[in-house]
């Protein structure tokens, strides 16, 4: 792989502005035949997304997926969100009970509109098997496969009947799997991704290392349908977790679904724990992203996501921050 890059030493290149306010740009984006207000769903994380949350995003046009960490809690919360008439997004493994859940669902004829396999490596037959699995017993179910860093693995998940494949393996804010295995996207992820997405002939959603809201843009244009956030979502008032006072300041916990804390041991242990500033409301960071997306569809000379998927852009080897900090 030559011209490896990530977001930091990526600019775009504004096009000619066709509209006379950025509210005129649309943001809105259409997966697995629903229409969401953003290309952006918070990670199927326990310290990022629980019940309460996710009714919330459904309740208002945003893309959720729920973790799978507390597998017991979830045919009631399908059946939640059906007698709400909301969308049901749900997450699943590859363990032999999860096969047992799937059947357990067909037999109730209870079939989610979406379900991601999360996995951390994602190319490997069995989430292939698991992929083939959901479509026999859940044709209408929307299949989400990962993770996965190459263009043989989406070709393969693709092939096995994935809806989309899910890209990035190591990138995470609280991901440790770089360091402990030497593998992994983290570093490059944005040139993975296209790297992915030439090879894609279905959606894509990256997964991992969004640190500005700017990077939601870059990855729409290097080949994203959606993108997956985990550390801009964390420490909010609704999200899941305790709140602690450091140094005189309110944060929040948020650990990897690979971590000891997530495990329970420290057994194959490839996340950590943090603490993340306390943030405020969600709804806050949301119309934020989609007012800074909105800018960003004006800049790339359009009125919708579809503009910035062609832009020009300039590689400024990790120089843009210019020593200055984001956050
Ligand atoms: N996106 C990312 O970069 C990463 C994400 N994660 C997240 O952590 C959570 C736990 O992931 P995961 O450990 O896969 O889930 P599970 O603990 O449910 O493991 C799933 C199955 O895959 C096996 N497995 C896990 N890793 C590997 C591997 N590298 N090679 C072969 N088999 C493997 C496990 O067996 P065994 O444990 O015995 O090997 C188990 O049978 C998920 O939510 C995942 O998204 C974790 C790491 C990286
Ligand atoms: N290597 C690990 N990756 C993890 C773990 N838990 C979650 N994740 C991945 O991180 C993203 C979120 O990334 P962020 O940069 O937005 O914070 C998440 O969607 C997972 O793919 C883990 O324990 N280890």
């Amino acid at each position: 792989m030559e011209n490896v890059f990530d977001y930091e030493d990526i600019q775009l290149i504004p096009a000619k502005c066709v509209v006379n306010s950025r509210s005129e740009c649309d943001t809105t984006v259409t997966l697995g035949g629903h229409k969401f207000k953003l290309p952006v769903v918070p990670a199927n994380m326990q310290t990022i997304i629980d019940e309460k949350i996710a009714v919330y995003l459904a309740e208002n046009g945003y893309f959720y997926i729920m973790h799978r960490f507390q597998p017991e809690t979830r045919i009631s919360f399908i059946k939640d969100m059906n007698s709400r008439g909301l969308i049901t997004s749900i997450s699943v493994g590859v363990k032999e009970e999860e096969y047992d859940f799937i059947r357990q669902l067909a037999e109730e004829q209870l079939s989610p509109d979406f379900i991601t396999i999360d996995i951390a490596h994602g190319h490997s037959n069995a989430v292939i098997n698991m992929i083939k699995h959901i479509k026999a017993h859940l044709s209408k179910s929307f299949v989400i496969a990962g993770n996965v860093g190459t263009p043989e693995a989406v070709r393969e998940l693709e092939n096995a009947g994935a809806d989309a494949t899910k890209v990035g393996i190591g990138p995470g804010k609280v991901c440790i799997t770089k360091i402990k295995t030497g593998f992994g996207t983290g570093g490059w992820q944005l040139a993975a991704l296209r790297w992915c997405a030439k090879a894609a002939t279905k959606p894509i959603i990256a997964d991992g290392g969004i640190r500005t809201h700017g990077d939601i843009a870059k990855s729409v244009r290097f080949g994203a349908s959606m993108v997956m956030i985990g550390s801009l979502f964390a420490g909010h008032e609704e999200s899941p977790g305790q709140t602690i006072e450091k140094d005189g300041k309110l944060v929040k916990e948020y650990f990897g679904s690979a971590s000891e804390f997530q495990k329970g041991e420290k057994k194959n242990v490839e996340g950590k724990k943090m603490y993340v500033e306390h943030k405020g409301a969600l709804q806050d960071t949301l119309t934020e992203m989609e007012q800074d997306l909105q800018s960003s569809i004006s800049y790339a000379g359009g009125t919708s996501i579809e503009a910035i998927r062609h832009v020009d852009y300039v590689v400024v080897k990790n120089s843009i921050f210019n020593g200055d900090k984001v956050f």
